[in-house]
């Protein structure tokens, strides 16, 4: 059929892209495919031959443009920052009042709000959508954030609830708010993401260098917990990652592997807005700060070396009890803690850009798909689904209980892992946000006397209405 109009179309086929284009093409959707480099754009129908009927190649962004049917919609999987501004650019002038350009790659939400602010008045639409699942989850069932233009959403509508994935015939898609709502969204959910990664790798340096176990062990141990509270998509991988044998050395994969993590930049986005917004995501923040330091590798080398007489105390420790259900207790606290500070920035920035953000939906169109998909997100969806206003996650009465009765656990392990001087950043963070949130009295009333002290910058008292300031002593 060689007018046949695509009802869609994806520019970028990298990752995401071909395999977003690819679970298109297999709903039955007819969809427009085109790259920078325009062969991997032909690859992908002739790769794909019991799709092909479905996917229309285009050598370049005209052909691409004149092939899908209006009013059009391009969607744009490749990276952020100025890639997408620059096929933005180039694709406007051939776009048509009532058209819709959507961003679908990770993006700093700042720059979905200045998109959506560029295309305003024009008559075209622009849409900022954060997807997750990775590789596999594009291609079968991704989770997907909407925001932006309300009024062109209906147009992808039935194209994204097919594509996303299901929990419990629930497609995991929603339009969540206007501009960079969507992006906003996708962010917080990567810092989760890191701040869960961490904890994980946290966990799983107890077990190397406290417990001593061998990584077919901790497998063994982490798919038993991903039978319980911590059921989840990063634990489930975890124990293949663990599992799996390198088939050059024969040794754990993970143990040839370079201790040096990789970031593109979402948890950094996630922290920078959550500080902005003047909520300590601090499980985030020191996700991402543990990165950082993994990056420097050879300057830790040199560091071992200046402290290796450092006594750290006693790895031993752990390994004289079994402390397993300890470790679990800990993990599943300090994730819940973890998700209450992103959960805080989403109700912030809700607040700041006056999205209102339907809190209980993300943590619903987060239960499958996602990176961070979890039994866990259902228990969040509920907390939200009861109707009341949930002021932070551990005041929701479906978690007072599980922090009250873990946190003793968590505060074991940091104390214990501290004590052998096996780092714990994030479970740390964890304890120490828990312990600060719940001081009714805390300590800020002496940073507020050093502040008026050197720069007159006044105080509230208890008992008088207003700022004051007091005449200290001179030093
Ligand atoms: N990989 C993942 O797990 C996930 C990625 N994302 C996000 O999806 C987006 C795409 O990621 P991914 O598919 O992994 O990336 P890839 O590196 O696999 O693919 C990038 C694609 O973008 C194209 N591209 C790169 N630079 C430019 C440019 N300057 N102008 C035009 N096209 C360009 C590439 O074309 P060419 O073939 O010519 O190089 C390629 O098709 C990113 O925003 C990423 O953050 C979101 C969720 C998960
Ligand atoms: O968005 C994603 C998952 O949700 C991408 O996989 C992203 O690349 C992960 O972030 P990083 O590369 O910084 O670890």
């Amino acid at each position: 059929m060689a007018d046949a109009k695509a009802d869609i179309g994806v520019i970028g086929m990298g990752t995401m892209g071909a395999n977003l284009a690819l679970n298109i093409a297999e709903k039955g959707f007819k969809v427009a495919v085109q790259n920078r480099t325009a062969e991997k754009a032909f690859a992908v129908k002739d790769d794909n031959p019991e799709l092909a009927d479905n996917i229309f190649p285009a050598e370049s962004l005209e052909d691409f443009v004149k092939s899908l049917k209006t009013p059009r919609v391009a969607i744009f999987m490749v990276p952020a920052g100025k890639p997408v501004d620059d096929e933005m650019e180039k694709i406007r002038p051939l776009l048509e009042e009532g058209d819709v350009m959507v961003d679908a790659g990770n993006a700093d939400f700042n720059d979905t709000v200045r998109r959506s602010q560029a295309v305003e008045g024009t008559g075209l639409k622009f849409i900022g959508m954060g997807v997750s699942g990775g590789e596999l989850g594009a291609r079968h069932g991704p989770s997907i954030m909407v925001g932006g233009a309300k009024d062109s959403y209906p147009l992808i509508e039935p194209v994204l609830t097919k594509i996303a994935a299901k929990y419990k015939d629930e497609p995991c898609v929603a339009w969540l708010g206007p501009d960079g709502a969507g992006h906003f969204v996708k962010t917080i959910h990567n810092g989760i993401e890191y701040a869960d990664m961490q904890m994980i790798a946290e966990i799983y340096g107890i077990m190397r260098d406290g417990l001593k176990l061998e990584p077919s062990k901790m497998a063994e141990i982490f798919r038993d917990w991903n039978t319980r509270e911590l059921a989840s998509y990063l634990i489930e991988i975890t124990a293949v990652n663990l599992d799996e044998i390198d088939p050059k050395t024969d040794k754990p994969m993970v143990e040839v592997i370079v201790d040096e993590a990789g970031q593109k930049g979402t948890g950094r986005w996630a922290v920078i807005e959550a500080e902005k917004l003047g909520v300590g995501a601090t499980t985030l923040e020191a996700a991402v700060a543990a990165r950082g330091l993994s990056s420097r590798r050879a300057e830790r080398a040199d560091a071992a070396k200046l402290y290796d007489k450092v006594e750290a105390g006693q790895p031993q420790f752990f390994a004289d009890e079994p402390g397993l259900s300890e470790l679990e207790s800990a993990l599943v606290t300090a994730k819940i803690i973890a998700y209450a500070q992103g959960y805080a920035a989403m109700a912030a920035a809700s607040d700041e850009n006056s999205w209102n953000l339907p809190l209980g939906t993300i943590a619903e169109i987060w239960r499958a798909g996602c990176i961070i998909r979890s039994h866990f997100l259902d228990d969040i969806a509920k907390a939200y689904d009861k109707g009341h206003t949930v002021v932070n996650i551990l005041q929701s009465p479906d978690f007072v209980g599980r922090v009250a009765k873990g946190q003793s656990a968590l505060r074991r392990v940091v104390a214990k892992a501290s004590l052998a001087g096996i780092p714990v950043p994030a479970l740390s963070a964890a304890l120490a946000y828990f312990d600060d949130y719940r001081r009714e009295r805390g300590t800020a009333n002496l940073i507020q006397a050093q502040r008026d002290l050197f720069g007159a910058h006044t105080f509230h008292r208890f008992d008088t209405d207003g700022a004051v300031h007091h005449k200290w002593p001179a030093v």
